[in-house]
């Protein structure tokens, strides 16, 4: 059977050879069908190890898993079908696999791959490359745009060329873990993975498509619902009925209560526990532990999620507050997934609404995806918030200098303390605005290295690193670089107000950077405005005696700060 497939393959090569660059097919890469369906951004993907035909049958295993029905089953073509004279989708991938303008070793490349592809599945091979192509492109990219001092995140769609080159860039580099010294024998592999659902190049599509949906729904939510003035409100109020109180416990319990709002539709009564001390973003500091241990041995997380409540409850009484938070998230998302009606009852658009994406009609996301999504949402935008705002809240109390002037430009927009701040004009005030860029540097968001996988060999700072080696780094050495930031451990806003301002905001990784950077920038951006502005307009808060002159940390997931800004004297200012 190889040997009549062989002259097929020929043929494709030459016909690849005698093309030359400039004359790129003008055909559609795929149907109207197949294009649509790749489009479908929102599909389940079917499960690992399992063709996405139901009905293939499921005999005669070639090749660990994938069947010679199964894959015969997937073309309506003649077994001996020849790719089309320049099939546009090969001389596509071509182009793509080419080196330095040498098309006739790509197109060999390509019609050797057919023919491996052949081999393992004894089947035709184009319909293979077309369903795995499609199956790994994504249908959109997420982009980042700077829009004032915030850098906006929003998902892009992709044309279908745009979308069937990223798919083909994803296939290369899977590539290179398959085993086989040739890349068109790791290639076939890899092609043959995607078939069967065992890729990892899918998982980086469902990955771009996950951030895409989140980014939307935290974007679309801030977008329509901007935080009002009454967000920083909360803490004022609750100030007014505890003396001497950890502001740092507040400002964690205000981002609770604003993801939980904005997410969820549902508040979390944070302020209502006594100084502050809400079991949840107790919790959620204490995982921050937790986190180094379970890096090392990712086993234990699994344990943990599968102990009882009250075995919880008994091992670590803090820890109780994560299982009965999943509970409730569990809860809200079994009655929308039994009741969809029930998101016509919510205040405002939540993350749900965008999730399930009802209105395209698309297969939506199941349930454990879904409570997955709400609980990263919580601990991620709890205790980054929380921690930005303390640190740039300790700094202005501590220092008279940067206290008046940052009063003085608030007092400057708002005379009157009981108005409202809108956050466009918040968002215009340059002194707030270096205020929070030094909260974000000091406070670093994430700590730890953050790990990322070099796709090819490369160059870092003078130090060759070898393809597929983890890389980290944390952002604590660009934040406290003296080059960038000249003496870097001290608070300064006023270093945001030279022409250079830009160009330093390029230096902040507090978000960190790419495509697994923080997906709620902009709900970040905007609490950090309103809380901070209000609470430096509205009340008067001063430092307990004695209180450290430096918040000091411990580096963990997030850092840990041994003291916690006490504020003892507080009014409220009128008028
Ligand atoms: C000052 C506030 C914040 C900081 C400094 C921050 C920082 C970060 C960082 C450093 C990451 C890891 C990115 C990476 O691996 O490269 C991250 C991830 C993430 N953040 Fe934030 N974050 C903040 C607020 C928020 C908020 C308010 C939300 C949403 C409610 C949020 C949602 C997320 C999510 C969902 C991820 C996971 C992204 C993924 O898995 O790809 N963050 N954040």
């Amino acid at each position: 059977m190889l040997s009549l497939w062989r002259p097929a393959a020929r043929r494709v090569a030459s016909q690849c050879t005698r093309r030359t660059l400039s004359t790129t097919p003008s055909r559609r890469l795929f149907s109207d069908k197949e294009h649509n369906d790749a489009l479908n951004v929102f599909a389940a993907p079917p499960p690992t190890g399992q063709s996405s035909s139901p009905s293939t049958p499921t005999t005669a295993r070639v090749d660990g898993g994938i069947t010679t029905e199964a894959l015969a089953a997937k073309s309506s073509h003649a077994v001996f079908e020849v790719p089309p004279d320049r099939d546009p989708l090969l001389h596509y991938m071509t182009n793509l696999i080419m080196k330095h303008g040498q098309y006739s070793r790509a197109s060999k490349i390509v019609s050797e791959m057919l023919l491996h592809i052949h081999t393992l599945t004894r089947s035709p091979p184009m319909p293979i490359v077309r369903e795995a192509i499609f199956k790994v492109s994504p249908a959109v990219r997420v982009s980042t745009m700077k829009m004032g001092a915030r850098v906006v995140v929003t998902p892009v769609s992709l044309s279908e060329r745009q979308r069937t080159g990223q798919g083909i860039r994803w296939l290369l580099e899977a590539s290179n873990n398959k085993p086989g010294t040739a890349l068109q024998e790791r290639l076939a592999k890899e092609i043959v993975a995607v078939v069967k659902g065992e890729s990892g190049a899918l998982e980086k599509k469902l990955q771009m498509h996950r951030s895409a949906m989140v980014a939307r729904a935290i974007a679309v939510s801030v977008i329509l619902h901007p935080c009002d003035a009454e967000s920083g409100r909360p803490i004022l109020e609750s100030l007014a009925q505890k003396s001497e109180v950890s502001l740092h416990a507040g400002f964690m319990c205000v981002a609770m209560e604003v993801v939980t709002t904005y997410c969820f539709s549902q508040t979390s009564n944070a302020f209502s526990y006594p100084a502050f001390e809400y079991p949840l973003t107790i919790a959620i500091q204490q995982v921050n532990y937790t986190c180094c241990i379970v890096r090392y041995f990712p086993f234990l997380l699994h344990a943990f999620l599968a102990l009882p409540s009250w075995l919880v409850g008994v091992l670590s009484p803090t820890m109780l507050a994560l299982p009965t938070f999943r509970g409730t998230l569990d809860r809200q998302v079994t009655e929308i997934l039994e009741d969809p009606s029930v998101l016509e009852q919510t205040e405002h658009e939540i993350i749900y609404h965008h999730l399930l994406n009802p209105e395209s009609g698309a297969v939506p996301l199941g349930k454990t995806a879904l409570q997955e999504e709400a609980a990263i949402l919580v601990g991620a935008g709890t205790e980054t918030v929380g921690n930005a705002c303390a640190m740039a809240a300790f700094h202005v109390l501590a220092n008279e200098d940067i206290r008046r002037r940052l009063k003085e430009e608030l007092e400057g927009v708002w005379p009157d303390s009981e108005a409202d701040m809108p956050l466009e004009r918040l968002e215009k005030l340059p002194y707030l605005t270096g205020v929070i860029y030094e909260g974000l540097r000091l406070s670093h968001g994430l700590v730890t290295p953050l790990p990322r996988i070099a796709v090819d060999d490369c160059e870092i700072n003078g130090v060759q690193v070898p393809k597929n080696t983890v890389i980290s780094m944390s952002q604590t050495i660009v934040h406290y670089n003296p080059d960038v930031f000249p003496e870097p451990r001290v608070f300064k806003p006023e270093r945001w107000l030279g022409k250079d301002s830009s160009d330093l905001a390029g230096h902040i990784v507090a978000f960190s950077k790419g495509q697994r950077s923080c997906l709620g920038i902009n709900l970040a951006w905007a609490e950090l405005y309103l809380i901070l502005g209000n609470l430096f307009r509205k009340a008067n808060l001063v430092l307990v005696d004695g209180s450290s002159r430096e918040l000091k940390w411990k580096a963990l997931l997030t850092p840990r700060y041994d003291n916690a800004i006490r504020v003892l004297r507080w009014s409220i200012l009128k008028g």
